[in-house]
């Protein structure tokens, strides 16, 4: 579709997917106990959540959860909330994957309701853990995401997924996240988008996730929560 025959203005409507606190960053189960994940998962949601929300070109935000304590934090802060089932197991479904079937599944039945209620809005499936995330690279993105219908922004580790874009009504989101999941969204034809945006780019699943996140500089939530843990950032960094 051309732009001619998309809204002249753009818009963008942001999901961000968060599971439940118990079972969230298992990664980082031999730096935090459970508690102090929960705490930092909440943190970095908030930090990732202002940030976006602050972007001109994002008319709404929707957390996709089927976490209470997630949704209550997403409402306060003025997003929405999409409520995604409870996970199914794999022994339920065990040809299709397991949580990426969930966190996929629930991400596209939100794309959808998006779309239903706010007609040729652009969607974009961001992380929910990218403290160090600038407004003006988000911004550049949504506007490198609108020159063509479906995209992609690598993560730092060249693996990963940090943002999927939609900008064409006719086209679905069709989500693939999940390990691994870059060559599966750019084998399925998204396109990459290119740009300097390391906060954009890195998202936090282990502690040097964690200290390149720190080395960039974090969110003031993200910042409070890690200073009440006393964790520090590397001495290779220097300047946390
Ligand atoms: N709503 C929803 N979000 C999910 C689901 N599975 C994963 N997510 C979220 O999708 C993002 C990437 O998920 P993962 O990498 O599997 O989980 P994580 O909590 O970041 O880290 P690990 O536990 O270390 O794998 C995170 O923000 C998760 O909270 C799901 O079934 N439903
Ligand atoms: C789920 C993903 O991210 P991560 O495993 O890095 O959280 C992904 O990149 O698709």
């Amino acid at each position: 579709m051309s732009t001619a025959t998309r809204s002249v203005a753009p818009r963008a409507h942001v999901l961000v997917a968060v599971k439940e606190l118990h079972a969230a960053k298992t990664r980082l189960s031999g730096v935090f106990d459970t508690a102090d994940r929960t705490g930092l998962v909440l943190s970095m949601l908030r930090d990732t959540l202002a940030v976006v929300s602050d972007v001109a070109t994002v008319v709404g935000v929707t957390v996709v959860t089927p976490d209470p304590a997630v949704a209550r934090l997403a409402r306060s802060v003025g997003a929405d909330v999409y409520a995604d089932p409870a996970p199914v197991s794999t022994d339920e479904r065990p040809d299709e994957g397991g949580t990426e079937h969930s966190l996929n599944a629930a991400l596209s039945a939100a794309a959808e309701h998006v779309r239903f209620n706010e007609r040729g809005v652009d969607v974009v499936a961001l992380q929910a853990d990218l403290p160090s995330l600038r407004g003006g690279e988000f911004g550049e993105a949504l506007a490198a995401a609108r020159t063509g219908g479906r995209s992609v922004v690598v993560d730092h580790h060249g693996t990963g997924t940090a943002a999927l874009f939609s900008c064409d009504p006719d086209i679905p989101l069709d989500p693939r996240f999940g390990p691994g999941s870059a060559k599966r969204h750019l084998e399925s034809g998204a396109r990459p988008l290119d740009g300097h945006w390391p906060g954009l780019r890195t998202d936090v699943d282990t502690a040097d996730d964690l200290d390149a996140a720190q080395a960039l500089g974090v969110g003031p939530a993200t910042r409070a929560a890690l200073d009440a843990l006393e964790h520090s950032a590397p001495s290779r960094c220097g300047n946390e």
